[in-house]
């Protein structure tokens, strides 16, 4: 079967980018530049997937005037789209830059309550759409009326169908997909954090928490940790990532960047150096771009080499 990947966003997003030259909490902004774009993990995976020329499907939900406005806006880059459409609106999420800090401040509304007729239907399109994929790709936050198993259930079903598994959530939709071991997954930092209930503050114990996820049954799992780079693990080997300067304008879309640059490798049969570096180039200039802008496949092959990429001790 030629590859084909399948991502699955639940709770997709219109990400408005509110530029300003400084937050002042409590008192008035005026934005020196806003911009619209599609957001929302597994369409985010799927913007980058496209455009490095893999085979890709966005499923998901999206509703009202903002879901007619995301589906534009994918069809518009040629992206191929699956959406069940449902009664309540795609949210927008505001991502507020702050220019004198380089920072990004992010409010994510709760998204559109999902029905069980419109939980059904989007359900049942998925199972569909596995039916020509190799790789399903699960992302970010579950709406309102999608229950915190579905990860769970959808890495079931499609392991049992053969097909490679990625994870990206938070929460209680990460405790509960772990369960059924996804071949991958990408938590941050903080998430992994959440997830062990304890702050880990060296590498080594960012890696012995990453070591109870992989007897846990996962095969691949990169620990993003935004500036200071990331952590790529498997059952062999740990590698310490370290990304290459930039001027950061906006880091939406940079953890999404490094699970469609993970597949990418996957697809061309990459060792964990290579996923190491692939994955922490393609976050790093997608965090130098305005909005939620994503890396090409062009600059992330130009510019990998300058990711440095380090053993770290670990005892299996
Ligand atoms: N401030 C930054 N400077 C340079 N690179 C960054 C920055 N923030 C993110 N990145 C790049 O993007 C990757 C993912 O970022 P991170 O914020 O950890 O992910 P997530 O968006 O999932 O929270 C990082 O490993 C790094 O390569
Ligand atoms: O579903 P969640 O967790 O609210 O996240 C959705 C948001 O995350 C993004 O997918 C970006 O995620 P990353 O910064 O982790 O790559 C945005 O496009 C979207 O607004």
């Amino acid at each position: 079967m030629k590859p084909t990947v399948l991502t699955v966003t639940f709770n997709p997003s219109l990400d408005k980018t509110v530029v300003l030259d400084q937050l002042r909490v409590g008192g008035l902004n005026r934005a020196r530049q806003v911009r619209l774009d599609a957001g929302g993990k597994g369409i985010n995976v799927a913007k980058l997937l496209h455009g490095f020329q893999v085979p890709v499907v966005a499923a998901g939900v999206c509703g009202g005037a903002e879901g007619g406005e995301l589906t534009a806006l994918l069809q518009k880059a040629g992206i191929d789209v699956d959406f069940v459409e449902v009664a309540g609106r795609t949210r927008t999420n505001l991502k507020i830059v702050d220019h004198s800090l380089q920072v990004t401040t992010e409010i994510n509304e709760q998204g559109a309550e999902v029905n069980p007729r419109e939980l059904q239907a989007v359900m049942d399109r998925i199972r569909a759409n596995l039916d020509n994929a190799t790789h399903l790709v699960l992302g970010g936050s579950l709406p309102p009326g999608v229950p915190t198993n579905v990860y769970a259930e959808l890495i079931r079903n499609a392991k049992s169908r053969g097909i490679i598994t990625v994870l990206d959530t938070d929460g209680e939709a990460l405790k509960e997909g772990l369960a059924a071991a996804p071949y991958a997954v990408k938590p941050n930092i903080h998430e992994l954090e959440q997830l062990c209930g304890r702050r880990l503050q060296s590498d080594a114990e960012i890696v012995e928490a990453g070591k109870q996820l992989l007897a846990g049954g996962v095969s691949l799992l990169l620990i993003s940790m935004g500036g200071k780079g990331s952590i790529a693990m498997n059952e062999r080997e740990a590698l310490r990532v370290t990304p290459f300067p930039v001027t950061v304008k906006s880091t939406v879309g940079a953890g999404d960047s490094m699970v469609a640059a993970m597949v990418y490798c996957l697809l061309n049969g990459k060792p964990l150096s290579d996923i190491a570096a692939f994955t922490s180039a393609a976050g790093t200039i997608t965090a130098s771009k305005e909005g939620t802008q994503v890396s090409s496949l062009s600059e992330m092959l130009e510019h990998v080499h300058r990711v440095a990429v380090a053993p770290l001790q670990v005892t299996y």
